[in-house]
């Protein structure tokens, strides 16, 4: 009704930018999966140089997927810690969500979106966590402000206000700088030890190529690769 012209609504706007956008615009690299290393360690790690290389914003961050004690899913952003013949690893707070899940399943997912290089990785497995000597180790290689979101805690609890968090935040600085070897017994590494690692390479043909690592135990030195339909 009047003269207006009716207003795009939010899912409007969506629609529009979602139809400007392409994937695999670049020419994505060769992968050829008959010349892969016969377990997945060493592929991840040239892959993560080549995604370093290509200029990849954040390579190391990725999706961690959980359960809940009902079995709902769960995913948010952490940060790679490492990755070694135990697994990949990563840490946060063991009284967080994602830390109270893992108690109640300890069994994850992660995921790896690289499009620098058209490329994902997925991981999946039991998630066992590292002694504490190794979480403490972690929190100490880490930054002054990584050790105060540490000290900071209660992540995931529901906040009252943003002043409430300034004020612990301000105290938690305080101190990470005072005692840069302060412990936080909550932090905590996580080891994924995986049994699954797909490694996808794009393709702009729609013809991605998918090689999958999988072992029948996290304690088997055993891979089998197999490719899978895109
Ligand atoms: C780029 C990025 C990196 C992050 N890295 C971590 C991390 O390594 N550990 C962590 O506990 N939270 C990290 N976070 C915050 C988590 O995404 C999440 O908000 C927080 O851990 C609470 O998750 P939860 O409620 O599932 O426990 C990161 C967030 C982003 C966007």
């Amino acid at each position: 009704m009047g003269d207006h012209p009716p207003m795009d609504t939010p899912a409007d706007i969506l629609d529009t930018l979602l139809r400007g956008q392409r994937p695999w615009q670049s020419e994505p690299p060769v992968f050829d999966p008959a010349d892969t290393p016969a377990e997945p360690l060493p592929l991840f790690v040239a892959w993560f140089a080549e995604a370093v290389e290509a200029g990849q914003p954040e390579p190391h961050t990725l999706a961690l997927a959980t359960v809940d004690a009902d079995d709902a899913p769960d995913v948010r952003t952490v940060t790679l810690r490492g990755a070694d013949a135990r697994g990949w690893r990563v840490a946060t707070r063991a009284d967080s969500r994602k830390g109270r899940q893992l108690a109640a399943s300890p069994r994850a997912a992660l995921g790896f979106h690289w499009p620098a290089r058209s490329r994902q990785i997925r991981v999946r497995g039991p998630v066992l966590p590292a002694s504490p000597e190794e979480s403490r180790a972690d929190l100490r290689a880490r930054s002054t402000g990584a050790l105060a979101a540490a000290l900071t805690g209660r992540q995931s609890a529901p906040l009252g206000s943003l002043d409430e968090l300034a004020r612990a935040s301000a105290e938690a600085w305080r101190t990470a700088r005072a005692e840069p070897e302060r412990d936080v017994p909550q932090w905590t590494v996580y080891v994924v030890a995986a049994t699954e690692v797909e490694f996808w390479q794009g393709d702009p043909g729609r013809r991605h190529v998918r090689l999958v690592y999988r072992r029948p135990s996290p304690r088997s030195p055993e891979w089998t690769r197999q490719l899978l339909w895109p």
